[in-house]
């Protein structure tokens, strides 16, 4: 029996089986021994031959990136054509976009890729049509707009967030709060913080055996279910926020569209009479929390044109991350910074690399002594560089007012 075929049967079975207290334990492993094939299915063909053709990845460029998912014919590249002025054939028929299209948002001085995509369809993440590719792009992915078509039927939401979740993508959920190790002996070290309601001691050792793992620590520290932990022990899930964007409320009624907008992370526009384009480049804004910083030079006024970019969801938006963006040497040669905005407590405030910057923050690094040379007397000559004595100045200026 192919994996599919398995696949569909425990999905079967999953179904007919009634959901009480009596079954937990058995649906538990049913999702466990689901949980595995559809892993197995992810996983690329043992003969080394690529799984259903060529992938689409594209170069990752500017400070993030978002992917256009959906049926076909929802309007994703009329969307990308509206967003980035980057061409992407847009028509009537389903599956006019055949491969990834890059294009480039810019917004608030930062630069946001923006990729199109074929559309998809149920049975997508099981490889119908490009199905395999699509959610490779996704999964690289800072953000996801969901583009659906907002005078279908609403259920498309969820038949393609199912489609993601069955190749371990979260929508808009964060990893659960549990600590989980394999051991090589010593039995299963179970313990939890907070009272279960949806899984016990014996339900976890039961999936941890689906899996052959009998030596673990596992401390629990949130109320989770038997899909939760099946997610911590897989290991592999991506947890990436997404936007439903319900495009076309051209051809909707007013009420239609008021209920689109209550409802938690959706947003409706129309590409073809350009309603709401401002409001969703807001949201995406927003839901990706970039952090823009400043650099400035000693007695430089910050050149507020061209911010360096940094997320907390990628590479973090410490100091020392901003270190890293500018230069590999930068942390090593780090000896302290001066911060003015949100995140300094006075203007400026002296911080160190662990301090985490906030959006429009603007930073002055001052560098090491760095010594010279020896001065011939036994001693060595040691050379301030230019920035650190103004930056001193500065400083004390700034503590005295
Ligand atoms: N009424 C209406 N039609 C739209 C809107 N946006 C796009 N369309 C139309 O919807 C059709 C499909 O648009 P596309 O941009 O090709 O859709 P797509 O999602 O990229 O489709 P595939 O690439 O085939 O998956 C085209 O005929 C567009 O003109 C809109 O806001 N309102
Ligand atoms: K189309
Ligand atoms: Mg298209």
């Amino acid at each position: 029996m192919g994996i599919l075929e398995k696949i569909k049967e425990i999905e079967f079975e999953m179904a007919r089986t009634q959901k009480n207290k009596a079954t937990n334990y058995h649906l538990g492993l049913l999702k466990a021994k689901l949980a595995k094939l559809r892993t197995e299915l992810q996983a690329p063909p043992k003969d080394g031959k690529g799984a259903g053709g060529e992938g689409f990845e594209v170069q990752k460029y500017g400070d993030g990136r978002v992917a256009l998912i959906g049926f076909p014919s929802v309007g994703k590249s009329t969307l990308l054509t509206l967003l980035t002025g980057t061409q992407s054939e847009a028509a009537a028929y389903e599956f006019t976009t055949l491969t990834c299209i890059p294009g480039v948002i810019h917004y608030n001085d930062a630069k946001i890729q923006l990729l199109d995509l074929p559309g998809i369809i149920e049975g997508a993440a099981e490889g119908k049509g490009r199905g395999r590719q699509v959610i490779a792009v996704c999964k690289s992915a800072d953000l996801l707009l969901m583009v659906l078509d907002a005078s279908k039927p609403h259920g498309h939401r969820e038949i393609l967030t199912r489609e993601l979740e069955s190749v371990g993508i979260r929508l808009n959920t964060r990893p659960p709060n549990v600590y989980y190790k394999k051991k090589k002996t010593g039995g299963l070290a179970f313990n939890s913080t907070v009272p279960l309601t949806k899984l016990d001691e014996k339900l976890c050792h039961r999936i941890l055996a689906e899996y052959k793992i009998h030596n673990a620590e596992l401390l629990i520290r949130e109320d989770i279910d038997a899909d939760q932990l099946i997610d911590i022990i897989e290991g592999n899930r991506k947890y990436t926020k997404c936007l439903y964007v319900y495009n076309k409320i051209d051809v909707c009624s007013i009420e239609e569209v008021d209920e689109i907008a209550r409802l938690p992370n959706s947003i409706p526009i129309s590409c073809s009479s350009n309603l709401n384009a401002d409001g969703l480049l807001e949201r995406i804004w927003d839901m990706m929390a970039l952090v823009r910083v400043y650099t400035k030079k000693v007695g430089k006024k910050p050149d507020f044109g061209d911010p360096v970019v940094l997320s907390a969801d990628r590479g973090g938006t410490r100091i020392e991350d901003l270190c890293r963006q500018i230069h590999k040497s930068m942390v090593g040669d780090f000896s302290y910074a001066l911060v003015w905005g949100t995140s300094s407590k006075h203007y400026p405030q002296r911080c160190g690399l662990s301090h985490t910057l906030e959006d429009e923050d603007v930073v002055q690094i001052v560098k090491k002594k760095v010594s010279t040379a020896d001065d011939g007397r036994g001693r060595f000559r040691t050379q301030s560089k230019e920035p650190l004595r103004i930056a001193d100045r500065e400083k004390k200026a700034a503590l005295k007012t």
